[in-house]
């Protein structure tokens, strides 16, 4: 037994007795430090670790789908999460349970039924082109607007600017797929909630808790200096709590009065009232299956995903003039500058779509997916991969591969995603990895992807947008140095741009009265 080999660990960098990599870990866009190891050690598959961690770094497209696709079923697992789990009692966020139970597989057969099938489909598209509209309007009719709308596009979720429109039209979508609510204002509670679990989930998820390092700590009560996070999480708990019954009574409410319109929540509960035997487990995790789309979205597992995808958009359009004048003309060709685009539109939005595309691949939203967590010990090309092991599969380094996206992937292009014959390209199937991998891919990716295209879409229709700056008043340009925030979502840097609008107001507001 002792004289047993072990079987090597795959290259990284050496890291230092007891404390591992821990000061090899990069400060700025880790993924690009890791592609740089992934040469240095000329290999796509390393190894880091950490205290009582052992990491893999997954770099290319057949490593991460040798192992979280056709092994998904040993590499779907996430990290425990003792402030998530046993302190705010979070047991049913989806993205960190445990996987291949029936409580997870009973929830993403559900999310998957509301957010990816042809009934609910129709439905759910109408909120997000309704949430555009009103994005729109919203934009144009600004009580700062004169002529044009100097916006500060910040990545922080807070009441500046550009949040007030792109945060509050995340959850503007959501809530209405989800339960067919529209907050009337920035400060509906419902909005408000987000907000304050959205930093507290952040921190959880940038480990930021020393509870989930040594877990014994959670018997510590609060009163010991120090122990902040058990403050932290009960009013977490508050908040989850609100986040999981808030909507849920409301829409109840609603339907009761006969004043409910249709979404996820409503067509649930109808099924309910017209006899269909569900058991407790199936009411549960419909009832958590709808606080998750609202939560991953809007404050998400760690922060919201389709906000920073729209905070992308803008600033790939405001960077990128030539793209965003031609993606305008498409539009105009299509529309006439009478109206906004809808769904309808879109086989004859083909550079729209590829633009949407492009955006998802060039600036992705989440470089890491989400760590997977390894329950078998396993074997790859020689190398041993402990149960136990946290899998850090790189999109980034997929999204720029040359081989699967073609040349200059640092470089936007649109056009890598239009065949020759001008349609949209869907053969760069790889950019499906911008929504993680195997059996925990991203369930909410159709929703999602529908809702920024039709925002996309609605934007460019509205307004140019123009003279991007940083926030110390220099002109951005796609020759810029752009840092992006080094977390699991990803967020660009601040800057100001200006919203000029290409239409009368007449006719959002039309598209607006005609939705209702
Ligand atoms: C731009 C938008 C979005 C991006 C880039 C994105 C990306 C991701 C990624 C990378 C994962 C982890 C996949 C993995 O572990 O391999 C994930 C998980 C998840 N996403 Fe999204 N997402 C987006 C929008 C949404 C929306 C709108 C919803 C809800 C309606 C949603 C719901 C979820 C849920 C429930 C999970 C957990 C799945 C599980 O662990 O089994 N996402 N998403």
């Amino acid at each position: 037994f002792f004289l047993r080999r072990r079987r090597p660990t795959p290259p990284g960098p050496p890291g230092l007795p007891l404390l591992g990599n821990l000061l090899d870990l990069p400060k700025k866009e880790a993924w690009k430090t890791y592609i740089e190891w992934g040469k240095k050690y000329n290999s796509d598959f390393l190894s880091m670790k950490l205290p009582g961690q052992q990491f893999f770094i997954l770099n290319s497209s057949k490593v991460c789908y040798d192992l979280l696709v056709k092994k998904s079923a040993i590499y779907s697992d996430r990290p425990h999460s003792t402030m998530l789990y046993d302190l705010i009692g979070a047991g049913w966020l989806i993205v960190f349970m445990k996987v291949n139970t029936e409580y997870w597989k009973i929830h993403r057969y559900l999310f998957r039924r509301e957010f990816d099938s042809g009934d609910s489909t129709s439905v759910n598209k109408y909120h997000a082109l309704q949430a555009a509209r009103r994005l729109i309007q919203r934009l144009l009719t600004s009580k700062d607007y004169e002529g044009e709308l100097r916006l500060q596009v910040s990545f922080r979720v807070d009441k500046e600017e550009c949040s007030r429109f792109f945060y509050r039209a995340a959850v503007d979508s959501i809530l209405s797929i989800t339960y067919g609510i529209t907050p009337s204002s920035f400060e509906h509670p419902f909005i408000q909630v987000t907000e304050a679990v959205n930093k507290i989930f952040a921190d959880v998820a940038r480990g930021g808790y020393l509870v989930d390092v040594f877990p014994f700590l959670k018997y510590l009560p609060g009163w010991i200096p120090g122990i902040q996070f058990q403050g932290i999480a009960s009013r977490a708990k508050t908040y989850a709590k609100d986040v999981l019954t808030g909507p849920y009574a409301e829409i109840q409410e609603q339907l009761n009065s006969g004043t409910a319109v249709s979404s996820v929540a409503s067509r649930f509960f109808s099924e309910m009232q017209e006899g269909k035997n569900l058991s407790e487990m199936e009411k549960e995790a419909m009832r958590n299956v709808l606080a998750n789309a609202y939560l991953d979205d809007c404050a998400g597992l760690i922060s919201s995903q389709s906000i920073c995808a729209l905070y992308n958009v803008v600033l790939a359009m405001a960077i990128h003039p030539e793209v965003q004048k031609r993606a305008q003309k498409e539009l105009d060709d299509v529309l006439g500058g009478t109206r906004l685009p809808d769904f309808t539109d879109y086989s004859r939005l083909p550079y729209v779509t590829a633009l949407v595309n492009e955006v998802f691949r060039c600036y992705p939203v989440t470089p890491f997916a989400v760590y997977h967590l390894s329950t078998q010990d396993d074997v790859y090309n020689g190398y041993e991969i402990p149960k136990g092991s946290i899998l850090i599969p790189n999109a980034y380094a997929l999204l720029h591969d040359e081989n699967l996206f073609g040349p200059d992937t640092d470089k936007f292009n649109p056009d890598r995603f239009i065949k020759p014959d001008g349609t949209f390209n869907p053969d760069l199937s790889d950019i499906e990895v911008a929504f993680g991998f195997g059996r925990r891919a991203c369930p909410g990716r159709f929703i999602a992807r529908d809702t920024i295209w039709v925002m996309t879409a609605s934007i460019l229709t509205a307004f140019e947008i123009n003279d991007p700056l940083d926030m110390n008043g220099n002109k951005l340009t796609s020759e810029s140095a752009l840092e992006f925030t080094n977390a699991m979502i990803s967020f660009p840097p601040r800057m100001k741009v200006t919203f000029k609008p290409r239409i009368p107001e007449s006719i959002v507001h039309d598209a607006v009265r005609h939705q209702q």
